[in-house]
């Protein structure tokens, strides 16, 4: 049987401050840079679940809603919502923070896909992870559809197979 482990347990916070280096002209912390803490903090959470080496497999839509100024202090939150055979969904949520004038305010949420490989790079199937609060059941029950719709835009699945995205649209001919 295949072994299951809590999504909790792969729980991973992760916090930065924004120097000088990261940022652009305007003193904001640079798009980049800021994808770069989110695929680490990302992954390490993936590797917590796996146990295994993993690579990034996709990034879905990473919107910068807000600029992250020079001196703000960055935590990112991420957790495993879902793995299937080799790959695993990881959410992630991005606060910055100004610790002088007492303000926090959320600055992104994306979705990862790693993939846990073996020392030669080959897929290898990892735990099932179990969600235990209605949070973590949110994310786990729609990440079926979210796999279906980046596998659809990567070219790996047909639309047609693509059946509880197709739920969701009660699309009925595509
Ligand atoms: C260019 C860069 O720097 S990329 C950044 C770092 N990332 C990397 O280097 C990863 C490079 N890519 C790879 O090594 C391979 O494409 C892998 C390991 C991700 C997939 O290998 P493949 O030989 O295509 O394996 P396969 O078709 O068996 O798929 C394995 C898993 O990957 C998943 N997968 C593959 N491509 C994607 C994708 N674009 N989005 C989401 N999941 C994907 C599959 O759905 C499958 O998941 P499952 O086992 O849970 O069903």
């Amino acid at each position: 049987m295949r072994k299951q482990k809590p999504v909790a347990d792969s729980f991973v916070i992760m916090t930065e401050l924004v120097l000088p280096n990261d940022t652009n002209t305007l003193n904001n912390l640079m798009g980049g840079r800021m994808m770069h803490l989110m695929d680490i903090a990302a992954a390490i959470a993936a590797q917590k679940h796996s146990n295994r080496i993993v690579v990034t497999a996709s990034v879905d839509n990473v919107s910068f809603r807000d600029a992250i100024r020079l001196g703000n202090v960055v935590t990112l939150q991420a957790q495993v919502t879902r793995a299937f055979a080799s790959s695993m969904e990881v959410h992630i949520d991005v606060w910055a923070e100004d610790i002088p004038n007492g303000t926090k305010f959320k600055t992104n949420e994306a979705f990862f896909t790693f993939v846990a490989v073996d020392q030669s790079g080959r897929p290898i199937d990892v735990p099932e992870a179990v969600p235990e609060t209605p949070e973590e059941i949110a994310l786990y029950d729609g990440a079926l559809r979210r796999r279906q719709l980046r596998l659809v835009l990567a070219g790996r699945m047909k639309p047609t197979e693509a059946q509880e995205l197709r739920a969701l649209f009660d699309l009925k001919e595509l």
